[in-house]
């Protein structure tokens, strides 16, 4: 048996101040191909705007969220949209793969390379202690950077069509992560981080 290709395991990345997890391709009913196109279409895509240092501005992406309870991040509340069954079928093999379990999700579209996600840290008090993420990609790889707070070293990790990145333990106090532009011609990409909100 080939252990490697058709792993269904959330492989550990060792990383010091957090836990992180992969998994190549995480295994869904329907085709990578499929769940881009779907949630392309049934999403009810916003771009919202934040308020920076007293500023508001249009963020460079899409985004909905699900789930029961409402989001505030950067002076904005998302009040949710429930599950889809699409949205569902997701979060049942996040959760057989990472074994936690999550209510909500923030889906992010990246049209192209210009559209991006600055650094931050998921890191609100409503995601608890410890939160627990898993981030599930479709459609264009692109580079998730993760830095760290006080050492400044980064991590690279290209998040490719299917993949599952799991973040956990104390990773959130003490590393920022962020999707930076790119001028290479890419497609859409759409981001769903799975959260268990309290
Ligand atoms: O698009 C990504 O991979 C990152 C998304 C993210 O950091 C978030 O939704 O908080
Ligand atoms: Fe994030």
């Amino acid at each position: 048996m080939d252990l490697f290709s058709s792993s269904t395991a959330l492989m550990p990345m060792p990383i010091r101040d957090g836990e992180l997890g992969w998994l190549a391709q995480l295994p869904l009913p329907l085709s990578n191909a499929e769940v881009l196109a779907r949630l392309v279409e049934e999403t009810a895509w916003r771009q919202d705007s934040i308020v920076v240092y007293g500023k508001r501005h249009l963020q460079p992406r899409l985004s909905a969220w699900h789930g029961d309870k409402a989001y505030r991040y950067s002076g904005l509340t998302l009040a949710p949209l429930p599950f889809t069954p699409l949205l569902d079928t997701i979060r049942h093999a996040a959760q057989l793969a990472t074994g936690r379990e999550y209510n909500s999700v923030l889906l992010n579209y990246y049209r192209d390379g210009r559209d991006s996600m600055g650094m931050h840290s998921d890191d609100e008090p409503e995601l608890g202690a410890e939160p627990v993420i898993a981030s599930v990609s479709f459609g264009a790889e692109r580079i998730f950077v993760l830095r760290h707070k006080t050492g400044g070293e980064s991590v690279k990790l290209p998040l490719s069509d299917g993949s599952l990145l799991f973040m956990g333990g104390v990773l959130q106090n003490h590393w920022l992560h962020g999707i930076n532009k790119t001028s290479k011609p890419v497609g859409a990409r759409i981001n769903l981080t799975f959260r268990k909100i309290y």
